[in-house]
């Protein structure tokens, strides 16, 4: 059985005017999977569906035995802390240390009391300190997320995506904010631990040339639905004309 089985999954988000129409995809591997596709195209959507952050029109989202499209309460809680999510803009707590940032990767681990008393373990407290040395900010721990440039802010929104212990990690668009030296070093450190961690980890790109570089699959998504999915070497300029539109681009 995949790690994550994406069966005729459909989004509207107004009735009649659908996002995402129909999409399979099987994920079996660890490793970066690079989903790419205009402006519009569904790429986001696709990520917010697979952690639920909105619950699809239709079709369903097999993760661990269950079906993440239509769980509610307490089993999606428990299958939504084991998918870690980085954003674009990073969403950390500016006025936390970075030390505590990471550590919010937790909360959906404790109870509501000790979530609310930040009662995190000494064990936890030693793991977030092991993340931070592995994304390399052991320096950084104590101060304030605000003082960091983007790049070391993203190196924190990954440690807390791993904090989650996540057996899927998704990231949308996470070079996207960063200067073109910084976003290499980003991809470097998600290929890293999808690797080295063996955790697949579905990336929206829209840098092409940065994807092919990395991902060892690419999901080419154009008007919300699959048009390419396979190896980074078997995309060609038509499937770029088919994925983007036109040719002019493509120089
Ligand atoms: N909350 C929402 N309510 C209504 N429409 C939305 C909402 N979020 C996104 N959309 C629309 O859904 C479509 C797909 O958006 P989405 O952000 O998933 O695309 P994307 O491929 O990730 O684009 P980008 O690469 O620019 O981030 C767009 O037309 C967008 O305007």
């Amino acid at each position: 059985m995949s790690r994550l089985e994406i069966r005729d999954l459909n989004h509207a988000y107004v009735s009649d005017k659908p996002i995402l129409k129909n999409i399979n995809i099987d994920i079996n591997e660890a490793g970066v999977i690079a989903i790419i596709g205009p402006s519009g195209t569904g790429k986001s959507t696709l990520l917010r569906c697979i952690n639920r952050l909105i619950q699809p029109t239709n079709g369903s989202i097999i993760f661990k035995n269950n079906d993440v499209a239509n769980v509610k309460g307490k089993p999606l809680r428990e299958l939504r802390r084991q998918i870690g999510m980085v954003f674009q803009e990073y969403n950390l707590v500016e006025r936390l240390s970075v030390l505590e940032n990471v550590l919010t990767g937790r909360l959906g681990y404790m109870s509501a009391w000790s979530a609310w008393r930040r009662n995190f373990t000494d064990k936890d407290i030693k793991r977030a300190f092991e993340l931070l040395d592995f994304v390399g900010l052991s320096d950084f721990a104590t101060q304030r997320a605000d003082s960091l440039s983007g790049g070391q802010r993203q190196r924190v929104g990954i440690a807390r995506a791993l904090m989650q212990e996540p057996a899927i990690l998704l990231a949308d668009e996470p070079t996207s904010s960063l200067d073109p030296k910084t976003s290499v070093e980003i991809m470097e450190l998600l290929t890293q631990l999808a690797n080295d961690k063996g955790i697949p980890t579905l990336v929206n790109i829209h840098d092409v040339n940065l994807a092919k570089r990395y991902a060892q699959r690419m999901i080419g998504m154009s008007g919300g639905k699959v048009v390419y999915d396979g190896p980074p070497d078997g995309i060609k300029d038509e499937h770029l004309k088919t994925i983007y539109g036109g040719e002019s681009w493509l120089q």
